[in-house]
């Protein structure tokens, strides 16, 4: 019989440590153990089976809970694919994603309902009721499970680059992302990982998936703690974290202040970085501020799950600027293809990567058009049907087989007829002495990019932002690049606002 092996490893876990904690939140009282998890999965899985829709996933709707960990195990128990959606997200969102996947069952476990017409969904049913199924003694048959290329979960993109589109992630691939990453997750007494990333973003498989199966104690930031630092490092302070996970953007926020340390998280052994660029800066800072911790930069986009690690050491980050995003899974291949003739590059040279291999999924649900535009199938191997991604990412991969991203080639634009990578702009301005962080954004008009704004944040944020301030950075950068790729206009920010992933929300940015 075929079966999970990440199920398999959480049912190990269960059995042998069924009462260390598994989701614990800073609010007191607030823990569920690996028994409990498994025995309220086990009896969710079975009333799962009985009423979600053949073929179709079950939408999960909250934020962080227990009751959602519960469920995503109990779906893939059941042999569902799951799909969660975080109450952040705007109604039309949420509709949109109930309408594309076609009057789904919705497990509701917000405080506040789902926002969207009922109509949307075959069935809604509220906390209590699958609070009371997960309390009730029901029959889970293991080979009802997911395997293979059963759909594990469908995780829909954020959609900053249009429509959200449902990433389709089979069980085998999550088994994949599981042996790999469990290396940054080691066994060990009492080990706790932060759980701050949302559920809808990939980040968080590396606690839920790597964590789980190594039986760590996930340990989740209530709702009100996430609106203010000072509320974050309280609950921070109670967590006994020994495993940090987050964007680079998240942990730089916190950065800021010094009581970001040691004194704060003295467990902390591990971070693990994912979904942006890690700044060489913001490395040795991390490294400066917790001497002696293991610091990885991981990448991958949501439809491969993370595919590359490195070790970030203080030599590395001083030596290669950008950082490499690191080396490729033993199952991952990268090829760096041509932007113009699509031919295969060698190392060192710059082109569009793709990647193929064991966690790249099976395309979006429902759009064969995007799917066919985005994967080409090509045969694994071992002979099994696989797919390669054209990730929309510019790279290049050195001799030593680093990987190296070098930004979104969607974040290109053209202007007066010349060609800007707005990423080049960005590490333009963060090479001035003055400057912290840049984001660059195209000013449109008519549907035309007239010119570049730059949206700055200061190293020194006591200096001057005022119009001279601008013209000096403006003056500085003409040294080292072309006036066309001068931003016309700087705006100065405390802090860049970010999306609930925790990245820099250049949508936002741009309203500013
Ligand atoms: N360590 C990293 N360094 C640099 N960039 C990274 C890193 N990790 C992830 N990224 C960037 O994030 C992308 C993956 O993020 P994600 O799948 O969330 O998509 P997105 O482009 O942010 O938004 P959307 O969901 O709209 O597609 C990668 O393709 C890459 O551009």
């Amino acid at each position: 019989m075929s079966s999970s092996k990440f199920l398999e490893a959480f049912r190990s876990i269960a059995r042998s440590h069924a009462d260390t904690i598994a989701y614990r939140t800073s609010r007191e009282g607030e823990a569920v153990t690996y028994g409990e998890l498994n025995r309220a999965s086990d009896a969710l899985a079975a009333f799962l089976s009985k009423r979600a829709p053949e073929g179709l996933p079950v939408v999960i709707y909250g934020h962080k809970s227990s009751l959602m960990l519960t469920s995503f195990l109990a779906a893939a128990k059941a042999g569902v694919p799951y799909a969660p959606v975080d109450v952040a997200y705007p109604s039309d969102r949420i509709a949109d994603i109930l309408e594309q996947i076609g009057q789904p069952l919705v497990l509701d476990l917000s405080d506040d309902g789902l926002p969207c017409a009922p109509a949307l969904s075959s069935q809604i049913l509220d906390a209590n009721t699958v609070r009371d199924a997960a309390a009730g003694e029901g029959f889970c048959d293991p080979r009802w499970q997911v395997s293979g290329n059963d759909i594990f979960y469908l995780l829909f993109t954020s959609g900053s680059t249009g429509r959200p589109k449902g990433v389709q992630m089979p069980s085998r691939c999550v088994d994949a992302f599981m042996d790999y990453f469990q290396k940054l997750f080691p066994a060990g007494e009492d080990r706790v990982s932060f759980n701050r990333v949302p559920y809808t973003f990939d980040v968080s498989l590396f606690d839920i998936i790597a964590g789980l199966s190594r039986g760590y104690t996930l340990y989740a930031l209530e709702s009100e703690c996430e609106q203010s630092v000072a509320a974050t490092f309280e609950a921070l302070h109670k967590s006994n974290l020994t495993t940090w996970v987050s964007t680079p953007s998240f942990i730089e926020m916190c950065l800021v202040d010094p009581a970001f340390s040691p004194e704060l998280l003295p467990r902390l052994d591990s971070i693990v970085l994912c979904g942006e660029v890690l700044r060489n800066a913001t490395a040795l800072k991390i490294l400066e501020r917790f001497p002696g911790v293991n610091l990885y930069n991981t990448y991958g986009p949501t439809e491969t799950q993370a595919v590359t690690d490195i070790l970030v050491t203080r030599e590395l980050a001083e030596a290669i600027n950008p950082l490499p995003v690191g080396y490729l899974s033993p199952g991952v291949r990268a090829v760096i293809r041509d932007l113009e003739t699509g031919e295969a590059l060698g190392a060192g040279e710059t082109g569009e990567v793709y990647l193929e291999g064991n966690t790249v999924s099976l395309g979006y649900w429902k759009r064969p058009d995007l799917t066919d535009a985005a994967f080409t199938p090509c045969a694994a191997p071992d002979g099994s049907a696989s797919r390669i991604y054209k990730t929309g990412d510019k790279g290049h991969l050195d001799a030593e087989g680093r990987l190296f991203c070098l930004g979104r080639l969607d974040f290109q634009v053209k202007i007066n007829g010349f060609r800007v990578e707005l990423g080049d702009v960005e590490q333009g301005l963060a090479s001035l002495p003055a400057v912290k962080e840049a984001v660059v954004l195209p000013a449109e008009r008519d549907g035309r990019v007239t010119h570049l704004v730059a949206h700055v944040l200061l190293d020194d944020s006591a200096s001057p932002r005022d119009f001279r301030a601008g013209q000096k950075i403006k003056a500085e950068l003409k040294h080292a690049l072309p006036d066309y790729m001068v931003p016309k206009k700087i705006v100065f920010h405390d802090e860049f606002p970010l999306t609930v992933n925790g990245k820099i929300d250049r949508k936002a940015l741009a309203q500013r």
